[in-house]
């Protein structure tokens, strides 16, 4: 996104945040008008004051005029007040839109999105970006459109009383005008870096702080404070360079200013000496000479600030405009209750171009059955439980399911038939009550708590003092993991999915909490179509069928007897994790 056109889009996006608040915009608007006219106006009673009342000697005048200028102050006062608290109002209410609008969009991408960014990025997008943007939805800038129009009629007003002086005062701008285009380019660019390397410092802030059982274990916290100061440092000088580019600018503009004001002084006093201007002339000619600072000062201001917030939304524009590759068709239908028959249809999938993870594959799992998947390491596993999830599409081939092509059939409804219990729990901040119940939300505490008893859970849940309201750190730091894993069958089976994906889900559990846990999951699993994915081949001497991959592909397929009996690439698996049984049946 370049140059004018990312300001259009800019402007638009702002401009659709805040539809529907014109009442309140109009209303800071005319507010904005009665300052100019009060602005313009007061410089008048100045001049009435040293041109009039002075030499006629109008005593009687005085309180008047004194009470005409600090009425004027105090509606200006007023007016400014408004404008201020109701630019407010629209600014708050436009960056909650576009904030809940960019964290939807966000939600709404898939997963190669989230695995190409970075989590610190996203989220100073989500703040730090978008709370800049605030600061252009201001009454600063519905002021500049009113600023404009008193430039205008200061400018008007100054050729009308002496045009000589106004040309000499104006020949300051285009000086003024190119300076301005000159740091705007820079200021911009300097402000992409600054938030560039805000992202940078919450990335390392989000990954040190969410990985600080790894540091502490590796006694690596000066590393990271080194690394984090490192950041900061970059952060800072950014931050400085960009200040300093700013702070330039105002200086710069005020000697432009002060050039004019000598203009106005001298060749103001020239003509007086002519009887050609009076004294009040003057006066109000420097007062104005003021007033067109004000508009050119917001003008800089204004320019840096659009400059910080283009910077900023170009991030967010950035986020809006990825479309995420796994979506619902136009005419993608809601998926039937389903029985759970699947089937891979010559599929290739890759996550990176070039790097084949599945090829030519086919694959059946049959409703209401148990079906293991085994394999070495990296053999596609786990991969083919994300493609019936459909977290990933195909890039070759269809998956069905019961008949229906997965991409044909709406993904709420696709996921929300599945359940899926990994290795890798994540519980989110909140009570055990909150997250068993996560993927229904309306359960009664009956259910809730059935579910917590069929999966073994009941009883260190009770054993907490506040039972099912127990609130759990980040991640559910507080628990076991044998604890989180009884939850997250909990939340399965309260889900109540007819085809649950079991990956590797008690691999990592010693053998008292693994009993417990394949307890549970026997009642999880009676009359849904089950998809298992193990290493330890224990876990799944019992499912009805047993599918072994190796590189992507489908080597050998059967039940546990039948593979043994056949002496291939899974009776070698087997005979690698139960070697006291290879040598006596040898
Ligand atoms: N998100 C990803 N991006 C890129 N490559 C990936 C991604 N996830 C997995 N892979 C690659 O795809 C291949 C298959 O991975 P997968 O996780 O399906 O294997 P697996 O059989 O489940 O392995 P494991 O038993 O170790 O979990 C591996 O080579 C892996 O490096």
């Amino acid at each position: 996104m370049k140059g004018r056109k990312q300001f259009a889009e800019m402007f638009k996006e702002l401009l659709a945040q805040a539809s529907g608040q014109w009442p309140l915009i109009l209303l800071a608007g005319a507010a904005i008008v009665g300052i100019s006219v009060l602005e313009f106006w007061i410089p008048q009673f100045t001049k009435v004051v040293i041109d009039q009342l002075i030499p006629d000697r109008r005593y009687d005048a005085l309180l008047e005029i004194g009470s005409c200028i600090v009425g004027a102050a105090l509606l200006l006062g007023f007016f400014r007040f408004c404008s201020s608290y109701m630019m407010t109002l629209v600014s708050q209410r436009a960056i909650l839109r576009l904030r809940n609008k960019l964290y939807r969009h966000t939600l709404s991408l898939d997963l190669k999105f989230f695995e190409r960014n970075r989590t610190g990025d996203l989220m100073t997008r989500l703040t730090g970006d978008v709370n800049q943007l605030q600061e252009l939805v201001s009454a600063d800038t519905l002021s500049i459109a009113a600023d404009f129009f008193t430039f205008i009629a200061v400018c008007g007003y100054l050729l009308y009383v002496d045009w000589e002086l106004a040309l000499l005062l104006m020949s300051t701008f285009p000086f003024l005008f190119y300076t301005s285009r000159f740091f705007s380019r820079r200021i911009k660019s300097a402000y992409r870096t600054v938030r560039q390397s805000s992202a940078e410092l919450s990335n390392h802030l989000q990954d040190t702080l969410s990985g600080i059982r790894m540091i502490k274990s590796f006694a690596n916290e000066h590393e990271e404070a080194q690394r984090f100061a490192g950041w900061s440092e970059q952060n800072r000088n950014a931050t400085v360079a960009a200040s300093r580019l700013s702070a330039l600018f105002s200086p710069i503009i005020d000697v432009l200013n002060s050039i004019g004001m000598v203009f106005v002084l001298l060749f103001g006093a020239w003509q007086a000496m002519r009887g050609r201007l009076t004294v009040g002339d003057i006066v109000a000619f420097l007062a104005y000479l003021r007033l067109l600072q004000g508009p050119i000062r917001s003008f800089s201001r204004m320019v840096s600030r659009i400059q910080q917030s283009a910077a900023a939304y170009e991030r967010i524009h950035e986020v809006l405009m990825t479309l995420p590759e796994v979506r619902n068709k136009d005419n993608a239908v809601a998926l039937p209750v389903i029985q759970g028959d699947i089937f891979f249809d010559d599929v290739d999938f890759a996550y990176e171009a070039n790097v084949p993870v599945l090829q030519n594959f086919h694959l059946r799992i049959r409703a209401n059955q148990v079906t293991a998947l085994v394999g070495s390491s990296g053999s596609g596993k786990s991969t083919v439980a994300h493609l019936i999830a459909r977290l990933y599409d195909v890039q070759k081939g269809v998956i069905f399911i019961d008949g229906h092509p997965l991409d044909e059939v709406t993904l709420e409804s696709l996921r929300r038939q599945i359940g899926i219990v990994s290795q890798d729990v994540i519980l989110l901040n909140g009570t055990i009550r909150d997250n068993i119940a996560y993927g229904k939300p309306d359960a009664s505490p009956e259910e809730i708590e059935a579910a917590a008893r069929a999966a073994n859970a009941q009883e260190f849940i009770e054993a907490f003092p506040d039972g099912y309201d127990t609130l759990i750190g980040e991640r559910g730091v507080k628990l076991s993991g044998g604890q989180k894993q009884r939850l997250s069958i909990a939340r399965a089976l309260l889900k109540n999915p007819r085809l649950i994906i079991l990956d590797e889900a008690t691999a990592a559990l010693d053998t008292e909490s693994e009993q417990l846990i394949q307890k549970a999951l026997s009642r999880l699993l009676p009359g849904r179509t089950c998809l298992v994915i193990a290493h330890r081949l224990s876990t799944i001497q019992h499912a009805d069928r047993i599918v072994v991959l190796e590189k992507g592909q489908v080597v050998e397929t059967g039940t546990h007897e039948a593979l043994l009996r056949r002496s291939g690439r899974y009776k070698t698996l087997y005979d690698m994790q139960f070697p006291q049984t290879a040598v006596e049946t040898a």
